[in-house]
């Protein structure tokens, strides 16, 4: 099995505070976070607690944001990815380009502190799809 647990599910939100408010109102206050920039990715993210998985709220940051051409599409904002955890993310990567799927960029820490690296939405069912190494996989 290449991928294991859903660890979130990202939503581009063109406004982080109208977002937090939306989700405080769903999850409770204590669920949702503390936004986060991160330029590196060009989002600023927030993770909101489902209890069994996370939702990540993401709102773009500077002028070369990856979701700036998304949001431009889904103004109101939309299920941007789907983030899937890997035991050894450089195994994995190199088993999903020999099926022949397109990684986006280069591997690079993520919100968690751990290696992510994202497949072309075209190879993967219509989804942008993250997957990142787990927190306790120990590379
Ligand atoms: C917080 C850090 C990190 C974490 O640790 O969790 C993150 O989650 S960061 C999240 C943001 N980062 C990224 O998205 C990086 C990877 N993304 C990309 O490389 C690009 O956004 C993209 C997916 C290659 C799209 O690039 P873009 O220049 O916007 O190309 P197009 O707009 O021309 O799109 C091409 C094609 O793909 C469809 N598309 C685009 N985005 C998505 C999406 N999120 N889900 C599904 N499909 C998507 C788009 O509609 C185009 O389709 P066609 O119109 O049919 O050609
Ligand atoms: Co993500």
């Amino acid at each position: 099995m290449l991928f294991g647990r859903l660890n979130h599910v990202g939503i581009a939100v063109p406004s982080m505070e109208e977002a937090q408010e939306r989700y405080r109102a769903l999850f409770g206050a204590g669920a949702v976070g503390e936004p986060v920039d991160l330029p590196a990715h060009g989002v600023t993210a927030c993770f909101v607690s489902t209890g069994n998985s996370e939702i990540e709220l993401i709102a773009p940051l500077g002028e070369a944001s990856p979701l700036a051409a998304f949001l431009e599409k889904s103004p109101a904002g939309a299920q941007h990815h789907l983030c899937f955890e890997v035991a050894d993310l450089p195994a994995a990567l190199r088993a999903l380009k020999a099926e022949g799927r397109r990684v986006l960029g280069e591997p690079r820490i993520g919100a968690h502190g751990t290696l992510v690296a994202f497949l072309h939405p075209k190879d993967m069912g219509g989804i942008l799809t993250e997957i990142m190494e787990a927190p306790h996989a120990g590379h």
